[in-house]
């Protein structure tokens, strides 16, 4: 059978603006992303780091095409693609606007101020926030020793909230974060490798530094339908439909080290830098 999100899944993330699907990936595909992701001569190439606010930082790496490597067949796989225009609002076809490996490495790791994903992305000028999402896959364990995502449940109810620059991030006015709390449920999403979260672009999260001892590492990517252009920046990934793979491609993929260089397009360090 297929992967499909139930009606109840579906309902589940309309309301509380987020959903966990544990085991969306099984152990071996889990394997090879991190492999890729430790071993990948592109992606330690192409990766640069985020500072925060205390100076700690995230490296990551940004690229917005997917490719026909492990990362690109998974972002463009059946099961991915079918939820996600499962959980977006409108008709039009699903994009990709997106991918991020986020490498919070043991103790250095840095933290995510509470933001709204639509905080960023209302400056490039998309206009629908229900037609965009982001998808977290765990590739390592997330914890709350580790810097596992947190979420306010519920508060992409809110709409969008004001955001000005924290660091080298954007955040969200702290007075409605604490506004919200007052409420609102914080949950700390912890993750095992292979489970996925889907969050709705305006849910208010945030992580705090790693300081323990494990890394975390994640693939965060964002969706987008062919009817929500953005006015502002131009990225014509996030306005051209995917072409999706079967399911088991990811499972079948004869994963070559350095892979990714040959078909995938990162962003430069400048560039991700200026955005
Ligand atoms: O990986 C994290 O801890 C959060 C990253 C995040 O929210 C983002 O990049 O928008
Ligand atoms: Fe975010």
């Amino acid at each position: 059978m297929a992967f499909m999100l139930t009606d109840e899944q579906v309902e589940s993330f309309q309301e509380n603006g987020y959903l966990i699907i544990p085991g969306f990936l099984n152990e071996t595909e889990v394997a090879k992303l991190y492999r890729v992701a430790i071993e990948d001569k592109a992606i330690q190439k192409n990766s640069f780091d985020l500072d925060d606010k205390a100076g700690k930082k995230t490296k990551l790496a940004l690229w917005f095409t997917p490719g026909d490597d492990v990362y690109g067949l998974l972002t463009r796989s059946e099961r991915m693609v079918d939820s996600v225009n499962k959980l977006l609002d409108g008709k039009a076809p699903v994009c990709h606007f997106h991918s991020k490996l986020m490498q919070k490495e043991p103790k250095v790791g840095g933290a995510w101020e509470w933001h709204q994903d639509y905080g960023y992305w209302y400056k490039n000028g998309y206009l629908f926030p229900d037609q965009l999402i982001s998808v977290m896959v765990a590739i390592t364990e997330a914890t709350q020793e580790n810097g596992c995502l947190q979420v306010i449940k519920k508060s992409h109810k809110m709409g969008r909230v004001e955001h000005g620059f924290s660091g080298e991030q954007v955040g969200a006015s702290m007075q409605y974060v604490e506004f919200a709390l007052q409420t609102m449920e914080l949950v700390y999403v912890e993750l095992k490798p292979g489970d996925l979260l889907f969050f709705h672009s305006n849910i208010l999260h945030r992580s705090e530094a790693n300081l323990s001892d494990t890394p975390r590492w994640s693939l965060i990517s964002a969706y987008n339908r062919q009817s929500n252009p953005p006015y502002i920046t131009e990225t014509p990934s996030s306005i051209t439909p995917l072409q999706t793979v079967p399911d088991d491609a990811l499972f079948l993929h004869d994963d070559a080290s350095g892979i990714l260089e040959n078909t995938t397009q990162f962003l430069s360090v400048e560039k991700a830098k200026a955005k």
